[in-house]
């Protein structure tokens, strides 16, 4: 018995998220939350003949409340996209509230539950989640993943088109580690499952590292002012809910990287801190799931030089964006603790 449930579950990125989690048949409830349509969307998918018994909620009547309850796994792909010429930090001001909000309801109604943030800019909004879950005393640093399988994904895609192999694209395996955005997301080519020809260097690999960094503007360009990427993304998200319930579910040696909480795996978090040579709160690496969610925090491992200078680049912007995240959430409950300021 596995409840998934979705929240933004009528958007661009939830509606197709939905619809491969309800083709999932370990999945036996399938809850959607949206502020609107999600009656519609849960009526549409109820009629797939898979085993998940499909629910749409919107706010009023404790609509939240009803989705959450029972929840094993809570994707949040709530919250505005991009248009062209913004970048995630300015979805911040939006998105930032959406995801706060959420999160006090799953705190409340889901505490158990496995998070896995999409909403935009993750690298602020997974620190979000673990603000408003401390302060609801039911933070678990194992169970909250920011959703970066999207660089993987295009990762995978892009090295197989460099090889002249797109067919390989799905056993194409390129760690990315950071953050997800610009310069926080660092693939690690030297560790590709399928090596790149040992002349790709100079202009070449910069274009490529370019590319698996940016490739979001890609889509957001293309979409002229119709949002970002939301087809991949669902596909993206579907593959890593997919992964945390096949190790909830016992299935060993499952790894993928995650923005998480170096507190998810304290040996682990510290012998990464001592690759990064500063202490991050979060940050992506490849990570084991288990039972529990975090098993295990992977080290960066063997990088090249080239590698070692896109790390390097990535750690001031992660340490902003997550106190950004941080002291939002800290900001907001000083607030309400004292509405005059
Ligand atoms: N992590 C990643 O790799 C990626 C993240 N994203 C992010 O995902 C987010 C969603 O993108 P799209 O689906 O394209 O946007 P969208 O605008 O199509 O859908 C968002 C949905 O969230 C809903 N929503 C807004 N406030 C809500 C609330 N308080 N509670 C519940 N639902 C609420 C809206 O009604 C809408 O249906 C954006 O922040 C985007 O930047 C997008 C692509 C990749
Ligand atoms: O680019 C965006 O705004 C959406 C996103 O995170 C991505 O496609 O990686």
């Amino acid at each position: 018995m596995v409840k998934a449930v979705v929240l933004g579950a009528a958007g661009g990125i939830g509606q197709p998220l939905s619809l491969l989690l309800k083709t999932n048949p370990l999945i036996t409830e399938l809850g959607l939350f949206d502020i609107v349509n999600t009656p519609g969307v849960a009526a549409d998918l109820s009629h797939i003949d898979t085993p998940a018994v499909v629910v749409g909620r919107l706010p009023p009547n404790d609509g939240l409340k009803e989705v959450l309850t029972g929840a094993d796994i809570v994707v949040i792909p709530a919250g505005v996209p991009r248009k062209p010429g913004m970048t995630r930090d300015d979805l911040f001001k939006i998105n930032g509230g959406i995801v706060k909000d959420l999160a006090t309801g799953i705190a409340l109604s889901a505490p158990k539950a496995f998070v896995l943030v999409i909403s935009n800019p993750v690298n602020s909004t997974v620190p979000i989640v673990a603000e408003v879950f401390k302060k609801h005393g039911v933070y678990d640093p194992k169970r909250i993943f920011g959703v970066t399988t999207l660089d993987v994904v295009r990762a995978s895609t892009f090295v197989a088109e460099v090889l002249k192999t797109p067919s390989a694209a799905p056993n194409v395996v390129v760690p990315v580690v950071g953050g997800h955005s610009g310069v926080t997301i660092v693939p690690l080519l030297s560790q590709s499952s399928h090596p790149l020809p040992s002349d790709l260097s100079g202009e070449a690999y910069e274009t490529l590292v370019k590319r698996i960094q940016f490739g979001g503007d890609e889509v957001v360009k293309a979409k002229d002012g119709a949002g970002s990427a939301t087809l991949s993304m669902a596909y993206a998200g579907f593959e890593f809910a997919n992964k945390v319930i096949r190790a909830v579910k016992g299935e060993k040696g499952i790894v993928a990287p995650s923005f998480v909480a170096l507190a998810a795996d304290p040996a682990g978090g510290a012998a990464l801190s001592k690759e990064l040579g500063t202490e991050l709160e979060f940050f992506s690496s490849n990570i084991e799931l288990g039972p529990n969610g975090v098993l295990k925090i992977n080290p960066l491992g063997k990088i090249t030089e080239q590698e070692a200078a896109l790390v390097k680049a990535a750690v001031p912007e992660l340490a902003t964006n997550i106190e950004t995240g941080t002291k939002f959430v800290l900001q907001k409950y000083e607030e309400e603790k004292n509405p005059k300021l």
